[in-house]
């Protein structure tokens, strides 16, 4: 369970996340979208713990993040949009390397089963920098996987991916929810976030214009057709009108 509770992040003097508040359960996965500069990615990192918070709280599993950083970490895989690889590691290197430290049972096997369905077996023993953008993004996602953490924050992680990986990073993140995980998925691909996502976050300078499930920006009867048309409809218009309740 996440908690984020007037969540502010201030760089030098710009104000890039601004009392953002919000609650996801076990087996929830929020969509997190916004403009360029929105925010997302400085809410992510928050909390994961990579960057440290300027005002308001984060628990994980009723943990602060601030407090129990070191706890809160195992519990989380965060997945940056441009993955940061050790250069001078295989794919098969870096799977090792998590299933190690994170001491996990069958750790190859497991490995073996993600890299298939991301169609990244035959790249085993291939450099990390030899890797194109998509292949890297789906190492990533599988050290992510490999790790089983019961939070799963992932940073844009369908750019660069083709169109079957993005079905297994889609059907993969259904599956994770099914077991119990929380997962945040920051995208600006609408059409193909929509499908997976119970909840909504969109951020708009730092704002929340909406939290709240999906049904309540999208479907019959609240005016949104496609969550295209929620966005829209909940950057253009006033913070406070679209914060639910
Ligand atoms: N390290 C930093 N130092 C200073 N300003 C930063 C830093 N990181 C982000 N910002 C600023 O904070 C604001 C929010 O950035 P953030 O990356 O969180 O947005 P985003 O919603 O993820 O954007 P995008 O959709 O473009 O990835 C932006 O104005 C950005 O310029």
């Amino acid at each position: 369970m996440i908690v984020v509770n007037e969540l502010s992040k201030v760089y030098d003097d710009h104000l890039a996340v601004a009392g953002v508040t919000f609650q996801l359960q076990q087996g929830q996965v929020c969509g997190l979208v916004g403009p360029n500069g929105a925010g997302k990615t400085s809410t992510l990192r928050c909390i994961a713990g990579l960057i440290g918070s300027s005002d308001g709280e984060i628990r994980v599993n009723d943990l602060s993040v601030t407090l129990n950083s070191a706890a809160v970490k195992r519990q989380i895989a965060y997945v940056p949009d441009d993955p940061p690889l050790f250069d001078d590691l295989t794919v098969g290197d870096h799977l090792e390397f998590i299933g190690q430290i994170y001491d996990i049972p069958d750790a190859r096997t497991k490995a073996s089963y993600w890299l298939n369905r991301f169609d990244l077996a035959g790249k085993y023993d291939a450099g990390a920098t030899t890797l194109s953008r998509g292949m890297r993004q789906k190492l990533a996602v599988c050290c992510a996987y490999l790790a089983d953490p019961k939070i799963l924050l992932l940073d844009e992680p369908l750019t660069g991916l083709d169109p079957p990986a993005i079905r297994t990073l889609l059907d993969s993140v259904h599956e994770m929810a099914e077991n119990g995980k929380t997962v945040i998925l920051s995208s600006h691909l609408l059409a193909m976030i929509s499908e997976v996502c119970t909840h909504l976050l969109v951020m708009k300078s730092g704002q929340a214009v909406y939290f709240g499930p999906k049904s309540g920006l999208v479907g019959d009867g609240v005016g949104a057709e496609s969550l295209e048309a929620a966005f829209f409809a909940a950057t253009e218009s006033s913070p406070l009108e679209m914060v639910a309740t």
